[in-house]
C-alpha cells in the first residue's frame, strides 16, 4: 500500500511536468475540444429542423434563417480550428519538453556511479519510445476524450428532448458495444507495457552491439551476434503486432456493435415515424446522427482509458527507475579539507558474504600525498569509488573533516573531491571543452593545467580547439588520460583522487604526470598505482599497502622496504 502511494507521488511529479508554464495552452486547447463538440451537437440540430422544414413538417425557423444559422455555425467551426491549430501543438509540445527536461534533472541526481551499474536502455527508451507512446496515447488523447465525452453527453439530452421512448430502445441496444468495449479494453494496457519492455531490451542490444562492435568484428562473432539481435527484434515486433491486433480486434467489435445499434434505432425510429407515433422523419434521421456520437465514446473511451493506464505504467516505470539509486541531499560544506578524511572500521561488498573491503581503519592527512598500491582484486579501485560517495551501503565511517559522507551533499562533495579514472570520457567536442567541462576559467588557470598535466605539447600541435572526435576516437589512449587530469586539476578541488591515471602513458610522460601531482602543494592526494617506480613512491607522503580487502601494511616506501613484509616482495617481482 505504502508502495502504491510512492509511485503515485512520484508519478504525479512527472503528470506535473505537463501543466508547469503550460496552463494557458491547456485551458484554451480544452475550450476548443469544448467548442468543437458543441459545434457538432448544434450541426445535428441544425439538420433535423432543415429536413423537418424541407419535408414540410412545421419548424422554428425559415429556410432563409437556417441558412444565416449555417453560415454563424460555420465560421464559428472555422475560428475553433483555428484556435485548435495554435494552441493543442503548443500545450503538447511544452508538455513533452518538460516532461523530458524533468527526466534528465532527475535523472542527473542519481549516485555517480549509477549508470555504470544500472541497465540504461531502460532510460533511452523511456525518453524515446516511451515518450512518443505517452505522447500519442495519453497527452493528445486527452482532448478527445474531453471532445467524446461532452458529445456524449449532448447528444443523449438532445434524444431525450426528442423522444424519451427511442432513447430508451437506443440505451438498449447500446449495451451491446459496452460489454464489447469493457472486454478487450484492459488487455492493451498490458501489451503496452510488454511492447515497452521489449523495445528497452532490444536498444540494450544494439547499444552493446555498438559498443563492442571491434571485438565482435575480431572475433568473428558476427553471425552469432547476429542470432541474438534477430531473436531480440522479431521479440519486439511479435509485441507491437499482438498491440495491433487488439487494436484490430476492438476496432472492429466496436464497428458491428454500433452498426447493430445504430441500424436497430435507425428501423425502430422509421417505424414509429411512419406509424404517425410522434416522431418526424428530421428526428429519426438526427437520432441516427447521435447514435453516433454516443457509440463513439462508448467504443473509444475504454480504449483511451487503457491507454491512459498503459502510459501511467510508462512513467511509473521512468520514475521507479530514477529513483533508484539516488544520493539523498545532505548537509552544505565549505570546499575545504581543513584535517583530513578518516576511514574507521570500514567494510564493503558487493553481494553478500563476499567482502571486498574489511575493517579498514585508515586516515588520510590534509594536503598530504598518499599511494595506495596491491594486487589486482584487493579492492583499490572499490576504495576510492566509495571516497566518491559512489555507494551508501558501507559499513563503518567515512569522515571528512569529522563529517560523515553519507551526510554531505552531492555538490559539497565534489567541491572537495574530483577523480581521475581508468576510463576516461572524452565529449564529442574541443580539446578546450573536455578540459573545461564546459565551463568558464582564465587562461591563466588553464594552461596551468594543461602544463601541469603534460598536455602542452599536443595543444602546441593541434590547437586548444582540436576535435576530439566521439568518445575521443580522434585521440590516443595516453592523450585521453591527460585530458582526464588536466581536467581534474582545473576543479581544483583540495582532494584530488587518482585511480591509475597514467597507466596509458609512456613511462617518461607517466613519470612527468604523477610527479607534477606529486609536486602541488597543499592538495590532498590519494593515488591508486600499479607502477611501483621507487623515484615516485618515495615522493607520497605514506603507502598503504591492501591484500584481500584490508590493509596488510602502511608507512612510507623507505620503512616498507626495510620491513621487508607484502610491499617488499610486490616491489621487488615488479622490478
Ligand atoms: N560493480 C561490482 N560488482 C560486483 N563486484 C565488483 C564490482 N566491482 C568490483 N567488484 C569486485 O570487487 C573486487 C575488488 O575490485 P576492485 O576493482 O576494487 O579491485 P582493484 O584492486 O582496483 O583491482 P585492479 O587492480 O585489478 O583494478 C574484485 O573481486 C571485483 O571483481
Amino acid at each position: 500500500m505504502k508502495k502504491n502511494n510512492e509511485l503515485v507521488t512520484h508519478r504525479k511529479e512527472f503528470t506535473k511536468q505537463f501543466y508547469r508554464h503550460n496552463k494557458w495552452s491547456f485551458v484554451a486547447a480544452i475550450t476548443a475540444s469544448v467548442l468543437t463538440a458543441l459545434g457538432n451537437l448544434v450541426v445535428s440540430w441544425l439538420m433535423q429542423q432543415i429536413i423537418d422544414t424541407a419535408s414540410g413538417d412545421a419548424g422554428t425557423f425559415s429556410l432563409l434563417q437556417l441558412a444565416m444559422i449555417l453560415l454563424v455555425i460555420v465560421s464559428g467551426i472555422v475560428m475553433v480550428s483555428v484556435l485548435e491549430y495554435y494552441v493543442r501543438p503548443l500545450f503538447i509540445k511544452n508538455a513533452m519538453r518538460q516532461y523530458k527536461d524533468y527526466a534528465f534533472e532527475e535523472m542527473a541526481k542519481k549516485n555517480i556511479n549509477a549508470f555504470t551499474g544500472e541497465n540504461t536502455s531502460i532510460y533511452i527508451s523511456a525518453l524515446s519510445n516511451d515518450a512518443t507512446s505517452i505522447e500519442n496515447n495519453y497527452l493528445a488523447k486527452i482532448f478527445t476524450l474531453v471532445q467524446e465525452l461532452l458529445m456524449f453527453a449532448g447528444a443523449f439530452a438532445l434524444m431525450l428532448y426528442y423522444s424519451p421512448f427511442l432513447t430508451l430502445v437506443a440505451f438498449l441496444l447500446s449495451f451491446f458495444p459496452v460489454i464489447a468495449s469493457v472486454l478487450t479494453g484492459n488487455r492493451l494496457a498490458m501489451q503496452e507495457k510488454q511492447v515497452s519492455d521489449r523495445n528497452e531490451s532490444f536498444i540494450g542490444m544494439i547499444k552493446d552491439m555498438l559498443s563492442g562492435f571491434s571485438v565482435i568484428k575480431s572475433f568473428k562473432a558476427e553471425r552469432e551476434v547476429f542470432r541474438l539481435f534477430a531473436k531480440s527484434n522479431s521479440a519486439a515486433e511479435e509485441a507491437k503486432c499482438r498491440r495491433r491486433r487488439t487494436e484490430t480486434v476492438i476496432q472492429t467489435i466496436g464497428f458491428v456493435a454500433g452498426i447493430i445499434a445504430q441500424f436497430g434505432v435507425f428501423l425502430f425510429g422509421a417505424y414509429l415515424a411512419l406509424t404517425g407515433r410522434g416522431v418526424t422523419a428530421g428526428v429519426v434521421i438526427v437520432f441516427v446522427q447521435l447514435m453516433n456520437y454516443v457509440l463513439t465514446p462508448i467504443a473509444d473511451v475504454p480504449q483511451i482509458l487503457a491507454n491512459r493506464k498503459a502510459a501511467y505504467a510508462l512513467i511509473d516505470k521512468l520514475a521507479a527507475a530514477i529513483r533508484s539509486n539516488v544520493r539523498k541531499t545532505g548537509e552544505e560544506m565549505e570546499p575545504v579539507l581543513a584535517r583530513g578524511i578518516e576511514l574507521k572500521g570500514l567494510s564493503f561488498s558487493y553481494e553478500k558474504d563476499a567482502p571486498v573491503l574489511q575493517g579498514i581503519d585508515i586516515c588520510f592527512e590534509a594536503g598530504k600525498s598518499y599511494a595506495v598500491v596491491g594486487g589486482s582484486g584487493s579492492g583499490k579501485s572499490t576504495l576510492l569509488n566509495l571516497l566518491m560517495g559512489s555507494r551508501e551501503d558501507y559499513e563503518g565511517e567515512i569522515l571528512f573533516d569529522g563529517s560523515e559522507l553519507r551526510e554531505i551533499a552531492s555538490a559539497s562533495l565534489y567541491d572537495i573531491v574530483s577523480i581521475v579514472q581508468q576510463n576516461v570520457f572524452v565529449f564529442n567536442s574541443t580539446v578546450k571543452d573536455n578540459i573545461t567541462m564546459f565551463r568558464e576559467f582564465t587562461e591563466e588557470e588553464l594552461r596551468d593545467a594543461v602544463n601541469m598535466s603534460g598536455l602542452a605539447p599536443f595543444i602546441a600541435e593541434r590547437g586548444k580547439d582540436y576535435a576530439c572526435g566521439e568518445n575521443g576516437s580522434g585521440l590516443s589512449g595516453g592523450e585521453r588520460q591527460r585530458i582526464s587530469i588536466a581536467r581534474c586539476l582545473l576543479r581544483g578541488t583540495p582532494v584530488m583522487l587518482v585511480d591509475e591515471a597514467t597507466a596509458a602513458l609512456d613511462a617518461k610522460t607517466a613519470f612527468a604526470v604523477s610527479n607534477s601531482i606529486l609536486d602541488i602543494s597543499g592538495l590532498t592526494r590519494i593515488v591508486v598505482t600499479h607502477r611501483l617506480e621507487e623515484a615516485l613512491l618515495r615522493k607520497y607522503d605514506k603507502v598503504f599497502v591492501l591484500r584481500n580487502g584490508m590493509v596488510e601494511e602502511e608507512g612510507s616506501f623507505a620503512e616498507l622496504m626495510e620491513r621487508k613484509g607484502f610491499f617488499y616482495s610486490l616491489f621487488t617481482v615488479s622490478q
